[in-house]
C-alpha cells in the first residue's frame, strides 16, 4: 500500500484544485518558508480524520477553508482526497484503490466524509485506518513540534505511539466498546433481577388469590345451576296464587258493590221517609196554627156579636139626627174659609220666594260689575305706571342729555367757558310734524355734532376735550361747512317720481344762520312716503342718492336698504313727540281711572240697598212659611171633623136600614165549622207519621246489617290485595334476581329449569352455598388473570436474567483475552523497539546509551513509557539536551520502531531541522534503508534530505497566497530551500 495521489482544492493556500502525484520511496517537498508545504502534511492528517483545529493550526475547522488573498475572494470549501494504492490490501477494503475524502463548507456545518466517493462517517474512516500505522498517534506523519515534543512530552503521552506500532489500538478499542457493552449488560441485569425479585414477592399472593377467586367461580357456577331453577319454580308458584288472590278479589269486589247499591237504596229509602215525616211535621204545625186562629175567630165573633148588641142598643137611644145635619152643613162652611186662607197664603208665600230670588240675583250682577271695574282700575294703574315710568326716563334723556356721548355732554357743559359753542345738531333743528323719525335716520351720528361758529373754535374744544381726557366729538365750523344740494337733473327725476314728498332739509326749522349746516346735513336726501316708492324712486336715480321713507326706512347711496323697528332711545327728535303722545295717554288714563272709581263706588251703593231689600224679603218669607204651615193643620183639622160627622150620620142611616145581625152568626158558625175540620185533619195526619216512624225504624235495622256485612267484606279485600302485592312483590324479587345475578330474563331462565328439582331440597343448597361463598370474604376475580399475566411476565424476564448473566460472563471473558493479547504484543514489541532503540540510537549518536523502560511494570496495560539516553559522554538527563539531540533521540526511537513494525507512510515535516549536516546525512540514509518498506513524504530545507529523494516537489506561491506545486529536479530543489 502506498498513497499514489493527494488532490486538494480550497483546502488552506490550495485555492485552486492541486493534485500530487506520489510513488513509493522517498518524496521530498522543497520551497520558501510561508509557501504551503505543511499544508500538504495538514491536509493528508485531516483526511485521516484529525478532530482538533489546533491540531489544524487553526481557531476552528473551518479555518482551513481558504480565507482569500490579495488577489482572490474567500472560498466556502475545502475538500482534499487521499488515493492509496491498495493492491496488497492492506487497508481492509476490496478495492484495489481507496479513495478517502473530507469536505467542510463554510457555512453547512458537519464535515463531510467519503470512502470512495460514499458518504460515511468519521469512525468509518477511523475504523479503516486503524493498527495501519496510519492512526493519529502512528508514525505517520510527524512534525518539527512534534519531534521535539515526544522527548519531553510525559511517560504516559508517549504510551500511545507505543501501542500502535505493537498494534493493539483496535485491541484497545474492542475493550473500550465491549467494557461499555459489560456496562451496559450489568445495568440491565440489574434492572431485571430487580423486577425479577419483585415479580417473584408478588406471585405466591396472587396465586393464593387466584385459586380462591377460581373456587369462588365453581361455586357461583353450582349456585347459578340450581337457584335458577328454584327461582323459576318460586315465580310459577307465586304466579299461580296469585291468579287465586285475584279471582277472589274479583268477587269481594263484586259483593261490595251489590251491598253498597242495597245501602244506597235503603239509605235512599229512609231519607224519603224522614223528608215525609219533616213534611207532616210542617203541615201539622200549620195546622196547629190555623186551629189556634180558628179558635181566635170563633171568640172574637162571640165577643164581636156581644158588642154589636150593645151599641146598636145604645146608638139607637142616643142620637138625634136634626142636630147631627145642622153640625155638618156648619162644619163644611168652616172647611170652606180654611181652605180659601189656605190658598191665600200659599199665593203670597210664592211671590215672596220670587222676590227674594230676583234680589238676589241683582246682588249677584252687582258684584260682577264691582268685580269688573276693580280690574279695569288694576289695569289703568299698570298702564300709567308703565307710561310715567317712559315719560321719565324720555325726561330724563332729554333734559340730561344722556342720550349724548360723553365728549358731546362734556362740551355742552363748558359751552359757557368755551367761546363759539352753538349747540348740538339735534337742538338746533327741529322736525316738522310726521318727520320726526326720517330726520332723526337721516342725521344719524351727526345729529350729535357740535355747531361752532368757527373752525378755532372747533379746535378749542378739541384741545378742551384732549386736555380732560374727557372723550370725542365732532365739530361743524359754520365758517367752514358749506351746504350741499341735490343735482338738477337727479332732483328732476326724484320730484316726478311716485310718492315723493321732498328733500329733507325742507322737512325741518332752524335759525337761518345754520342753514349751510342743515343744508350739508340733509341738503342731499330725498324722503319718500313709503319703502316702495323708496325703492323705485332710488333705481330711478341710479341709486345716487340717500332715500328716505317717512318710517325711517333708508335706501343708501349704491341701493343698499336699512330699515326695521327703531329703537327711539337715541332719536331726539321723535322723543320729544313721544313724550307729548305719553303725557296726553297719561291723561286719558288718569281720566279713565277717576270714571272707574266713581262707578265703583256707585255699585257698591247699590249692592248694598239691594242687600237691605233682600234680608227683609227673607223675613217676611219665613214668617209666611209659618202661617202656611198652621192654615194647612187648621185645614186639616176641619177636614176630618166634617169626615168623622158624615160618618157617623151614614152609619146611623145604615142601623135604622138594616138592623139585624144575621151576617156576624154566619160568620160565627162559619169559623166554628172550620175549627173543627181542622182539628180532624191534625188527627189524621199524626196517625200517619205513625206510620212512617215505624217503617224508618225497620229500615235503620236493615241498614246496620248491611254495613256489617260491608266491614267484612272490605276487610276480605284489604286482606286479598295485600296478599296480591306480597305475590307480586315475591315475583319481582325473583325477576329482579334473575336478572341482576345471572342476567336473566324469567323466558331466558325457563330453559335452565330442572323440573325434577325439590323446591325446599334446592333452597336449603342454595343457602348453605351462599355461605360458603360469603365464607370466602373478599375475592378478587381479576386475580386470575393478574396472576397469568405476572407469571408469564416472570418467565419471559427470568429467561432474559440468564441470557443477560451468559453475555456478561462471555464479556468479561472477551475483555480479559483482549488484556491477555494486549499485554503479550504490547511487551513483545516494547522489547522488540527497545533493542532496535539502543542500536539506532548508537548509529545515529555514534556511541552512548539508550534504554526505554515502563513507569508502571506491573500494569502493562497502562503503564507510561520513559526514555533513558546517555549520548557518549554525557550523564543520562532527558531534559537538558539540545534540540538537536532531542531530535536525534526521537528519530531513534522512530526508526527503532519503524524497524520493529512496517509503517506504510511516514509523513516527516522538517523533522530534521535542527540536525547538523552529518546528522542530516545519516538520518538521510536511514530514509533511503527504510524506504522499501515505507513510503517517505518529507518537508524539508535540508539538502543532505533532498540528496536522498526519489522525486522532489517545488511549493512555490506565483500567485500571492495561492500554492502552487510542481516537480522540481535536485539542483531547482537546494535553489528554492536556499531562496
Ligand atoms: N485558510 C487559509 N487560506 C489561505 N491561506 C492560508 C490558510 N491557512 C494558511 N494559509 C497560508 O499558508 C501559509 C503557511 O503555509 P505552511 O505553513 O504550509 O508554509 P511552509 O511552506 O510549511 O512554511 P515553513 O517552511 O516556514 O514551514 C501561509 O502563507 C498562510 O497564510
Amino acid at each position: 500500500m502506498y498513497l499514489k495521489r493527494v488532490e486538494l482544492q480550497g483546502f488552506k493556500s490550495f485555492a485552486d484544485k492541486s493534485v500530487i502525484e506520489f510513488e513509493p520511496g522517498v518524496t521530498g517537498i522543497v520551497g520558501p518558508n510561508g509557501c504551503g508545504k505543511s499544508n500538504i502534511t495538514d491536509a493528508i492528517r485531516w483526511v485521516l480524520g484529525e478532530k482538533s483545529a489546533k491540531a489544524m493550526r487553526g481557531d476552528t475547522m473551518t479555518d482551513v477553508i481558504f480565507s482569500g488573498s490579495e488577489d482572490r475572494k474567500p472560498l466556502n470549501m475545502a475538500e482534499v482526497t487521499l488515493v492509496f494504492d491498495n493492491e496488497d490490501h492492506y487497508l481492509d477494503n476490496d478495492s484495489n484503490e481507496v479513495e478517502i475524502t473530507r469536505r467542510i463548507y463554510r457555512d453547512g456545518g458537519d464535515a463531510e466524509y467519503y470512502i470512495n466517493r460514499q458518504q460515511c462517517r468519521l469512525k468509518d474512516i477511523t475504523d479503516l485506518v486503524m493498527d495501519t500505522g496510519l492512526g493519529r498517534d502512528s508514525l505517520s506523519i510527524i512534525s518539527q513540534n512534534s519531534i521535539n515534543a515526544f522527548v519531553q512530552s510525559k511517560p504516559e503521552e508517549r504510551r500511545g505511539m507505543f501501542e500502535e506500532a505493537a498494534g493493539v489500538a483496535r485491541y484497545k478499542q474492542r475493550k473500550k466498546e465491549s467494557v461499555a457493552k459489560l456496562e451496559r449488560t450489568t445495568t440491565n441485569l440489574e434492572r431485571v433481577e430487580d423486577i425479577v425479585n419483585e415479580l417473584e414477592r408478588q406471585l405466591n399472593p396472587l396465586k393464593r388469590q387466584k385459586e380462591k377467586a377460581e373456587t369462588y367461580l365453581s361455586l357461583k357456577d353450582q349456585l347459578q345451576e340450581i337457584e335458577v331453577s328454584v327461582l323459576v319454580k318460586e315465580i310459577q308458584k307465586f304466579t299461580e296464587e296469585l291468579k287465586t288472590v285475584d279471582q277472589e278479589l274479583k268477587k269481594l269486589d263484586s259483593d261490595k258493590v251489590q251491598n253498597e247499591a242495597q245501602m244506597t237504596l235503603n239509605e235512599g229509602k229512609k231519607e224519603e221517609l224522614e223528608a215525609k215525616m219533616y213534611q207532616l211535621d210542617q203541615e201539622v204545625n200549620d195546622l196547629q196554627g190555623k186551629l189556634l186562629a180558628a179558635m181566635n175567630r170563633v171568640n172574637d165573633l162571640e165577643m164581636q156579636k156581644v158588642e154589636i148588641d150593645a151599641n146598636r142598643k145604645h146608638i139607637l137611644e142616643s142620637t138625634n139626627k136634626e142636630d147631627l145635619e145642622a153640625k155638618i152643613a156648619n162644619m163644611k162652611a168652616m172647611l170652606q174659609d180654611a181652605l180659601s186662607e189656605y190658598n191665600d197664603r200659599v199665593e203670597r208665600y210664592n211671590e215672596t220666594k220670587k222676590e227674594k230670588e230676583e234680589l238676589d240675583e241683582r246682588t249677584r250682577q252687582c258684584d260682577i260689575a264691582s268685580n269688573n271695574q276693580r280690574n279695569k282700575i288694576e289695569n289703568i294703574n299698570i298702564s300709567l305706571h308703565q307710561l310715567r315710568a317712559t315719560r321719565a326716563q324720555i325726561k330724563d334723556q332729554l333734559e340730561n342729555k344722556s342720550g349724548l356721548s360723553y365728549g358731546v355732554r362734556t362740551i355742552l357743559k363748558a359751552a359757557d367757558t368755551l367761546a363759539g359753542i352753538r349747540g348740538v345738531v339735534s337742538d338746533l333743528i327741529v322736525p316738522n310734524e310726521g318727520y320726526e323719525k326720517a330726520v332723526g335716520v337721516s342725521l344719524g351720528g351727526s345729529a350729535q355734532f357740535i355747531v361752532t361758529v368757527s373752525e378755532r373754535d372747533a379746535k378749542n374744544g378739541i384741545n378742551y376735550l384732549k386736555r380732560n381726557k374727557a372723550g370725542r366729538a365732532t365739530f361743524l365750523p359754520l365758517d367752514v361747512i358749506k351746504g350741499r344740494t341735490i343735482r338738477s337733473d337727479l332732483a328732476m327725476i326724484a320730484t316726478s317720481s311716485e310718492g315723493y314728498l321732498g328733500v329733507m332739509s325742507d322737512f325741518v326749522t332752524y335759525d337761518k344762520d345754520i342753514e349751510q349746516i342743515v343744508l350739508n346735513l340733509l341738503g342731499q336726501i330725498v324722503v319718500t312716503d313709503t319703502l316702495d316708492h323708496a325703492t323705485r324712486l332710488s333705481k330711478n336715480i341710479h341709486h345716487r342718492l340717500k332715500v328716505v321713507t317717512l318710517e325711517g326706512d333708508v335706501v343708501n347711496v349704491g341701493g343698499s336698504l336699512t330699515g326695521g323697528s327703531l329703537k327711539n332711545t337715541n332719536n331726539t327728535f321723535t322723543h320729544k313727540g313721544e313724550l307729548e303722545r305719553i303725557e296726553k295717554h297719561i291723561g286719558e288714563e288718569e281720566n279713565n281711572l277717576r270714571n272707574a272709581r266713581m262707578e265703583l263706588a256707585r255699585l257698591g251703593n247699590e249692592g248694598r240697598e239691594i242687600h237691605q231689600m233682600f234680608l227683609q224679603k227673607q223675613v217676611s218669607f219665613a214668617k209666611l212659611e209659618v202661617v202656611v204651615t198652621n192654615k194647612m193643620n187648621d185645614l186639616q183639622v176641619a177636614k176630618s171633623e166634617y169626615e168623622a160627622l158624615t160618618h157617623q150620620s151614614a152609619n146611623l142611616e145604615e142601623l135604622e136600614a138594616d138592623p139585624s145581625d144575621n151576617k156576624l152568626l154566619d160568620e160565627l158558625n162559619e169559623a166554628k165549622r172550620e175549627r173543627d175540620a181542622l182539628k180532624e185533619e191534625i188527627q189524621y195526619k199524626r196517625d200517619m207519621r205513625m206510620r212512617y216512624v215505624n217503617e224508618n225504624d225497620m229500615l235503620s235495622s236493615e241498614l246496620r246489617e248491611l254495613r256489617a256485612t260491608q266491614r267484612v267484606i272490605e276487610k276480605g279485600i284489604t286482606d286479598h290485595r295485600i296478599a296480591k302485592t306480597k305475590y307480586e312483590t315475591d315475583i319481582q324479587n325473583a325477576l329482579n334476581r334473575l336478572n341482576e345475578s345471572y342476567q336473566m330474563t324469567y323466558d331466558h331462565a325457563l330453559e335452565f329449569l330442572n323440573e325434577d328439582v325439590d323446591l325446599d331440597q334446592a333452597k336449603e343448597t342454595v343457602r348453605s352455598l351462599r355461605m360458603r361463598i360469603a365464607s370466602l370474604g373478599n375475592v378478587n376475580l381479576d386475580a386470575i388473570q393478574e396472576y397469568e399475566d405476572v407469571s408469564s411476565r416472570y418467565e419471559t424476564l427470568n429467561k432474559n436474567r440468564i441470557e443477560l448473566r451468559e453475555a456478561q460472563d462471555a464479556l468479561m471473558k472477551a475483555i480479559s483475552d483482549m488484556d491477555q493479547i494486549m499485554v503479550e504484543r504490547f511487551s513483545d514489541t516494547f522489547e522488540k523497539i527497545n533493542t532496535e532503540f539502543n542500536r539506532v540510537f548508537r548509529y545515529l549518536f555514534g556511541g552512548g546509551y539508550a534504554q526505554l523502560k515502563y513507569t508502571d511494570p506491573d500494569n502493562i496495560l497502562e503503564t507510561g513509557i520513559d526514555i533513558e539516553a546517555q549520548p557518549p559522554g554525557k550523564a543520562a538527563k532527558l531534559h537538558s539536551f539540545s534540540g538537536g539531540e532531542n531530535a536525534l533521540i526521537a528519530l531513534s526511537c522512530l526508526f527503532a520502531m519503524m524497524s520493529v513494525r512496517t509503517v506504510p507512510l511516514s509523513i516527516l515535516d522538517e523533522v530534521e531541522a535542527a540536525l547538523d549536516p552529518a546528522n542530516v546525512e545519516r538520518f538521510a540514509k536511514y530514509l533511503q534503508e527504510y524506504s522499501d518498506k515505507t513510503q517517505f513524504i518529507v518537508v524539508t530545507h535540508r539538502e543532505g534530505t533532498m540528496a536522498q529523494c526519489d522525486l522532489l516537489y517545488g511549493a512555490t506561491m506565483q500567485q500571492k497566497g495561492v500554492t502552487k506545486l510542481v516537480s522540481v529536479k535536485f539542483e531547482d530543489a537546494t535553489q528554492m530551500a536556499s531562496a
